[in-house]
């Protein structure tokens, strides 16, 4: 089993005409997708962004977490550069899913944080894999990446499958009232890099 390439076509964003390539990860049945712009297989080190699906914050305007806010910056930034990738993974809920996301911002209604509330519903705080990425940039003649992250699981993931990273660049946006507390623990509980003190690092 294996995450295969089916189909590309053009994506005419506000910000830049994409190519959208999709992807099956036969195992699970998830549908990937990869935005890409440019000359990204050229083995210099490529834009990128690793955006891990949040319906609700993506495509709903929500403001409990910072994602539709750093998806556009990520968009963003990639245009700018006239050059880079995003993939979108179909891991919504760090994993565990829209229905039980749902669960667990009940569960943060209440009072638990948002790492608490996965473990109520028995499921680790972070059941992300990101090996799924690994044929994806190698379909795509990806091998270097700077990537757009606060997540230091992001990078050792990469590192581990052997993609090179090049620069981590931090991608703080989207802070409000509501994801304030959220954003906190993340910064506590999940290692997220989120001070002010964190430039570009860069990686041999
Ligand atoms: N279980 C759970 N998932 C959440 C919650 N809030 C947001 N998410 C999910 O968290 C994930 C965030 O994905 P990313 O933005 O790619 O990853 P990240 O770990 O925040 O790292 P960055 O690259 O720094 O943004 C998405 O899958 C969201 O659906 C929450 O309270 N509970
Ligand atoms: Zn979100």
């Amino acid at each position: 089993m294996a995450v295969v390439f089916v189909a590309a076509s053009k994506l005419p964003t506000p910000f830049a005409e994409f190519t959208m390539h999709g992807f099956l990860d036969e195992e699970t049945g998830k549908e990937h997708i990869a935005l890409t712009l440019g000359e990204i297989a050229d083995g210099e080190p490529v834009l990128a962004r690793l955006h891990s699906e949040c319906l609700t914050g993506d495509a709903l305007f929500s403001q409990r977490c910072d994602c539709g806010a750093q998806l556009h910056a990520a968009l963003q930034a990639i245009a700018a550069e006239g050059r880079g990738v995003l993939l979108y993974l179909r891991q919504e809920g760090r994993g565990i899913g829209l229905l039980n996301k749902i669960r667990a911002y009940q569960l943060q209604d209440g009072g638990a944080d948002t790492v608490e509330a996965n473990e109520l519903l028995g499921f680790a705080a972070d059941l992300r894999d990101y090996s799924i990425c690994k044929p994806m940039l190698d379909y795509l003649g990806v091998k270097s990446l700077k990537l757009m992250t606060n997540n230091p699981r992001k990078v050792s993931a990469m590192k581990g499958f052997g993609v090179l990273i090049s620069e981590r660049k931090p991608l703080q946006v989207g802070e409000n009232p509501y994801n304030a507390l959220y954003l906190a623990t993340k910064a506590d509980k999940l290692g997220h890099l989120l001070g002010r003190q964190h430039q570009d690092e860069h990686h041999d």
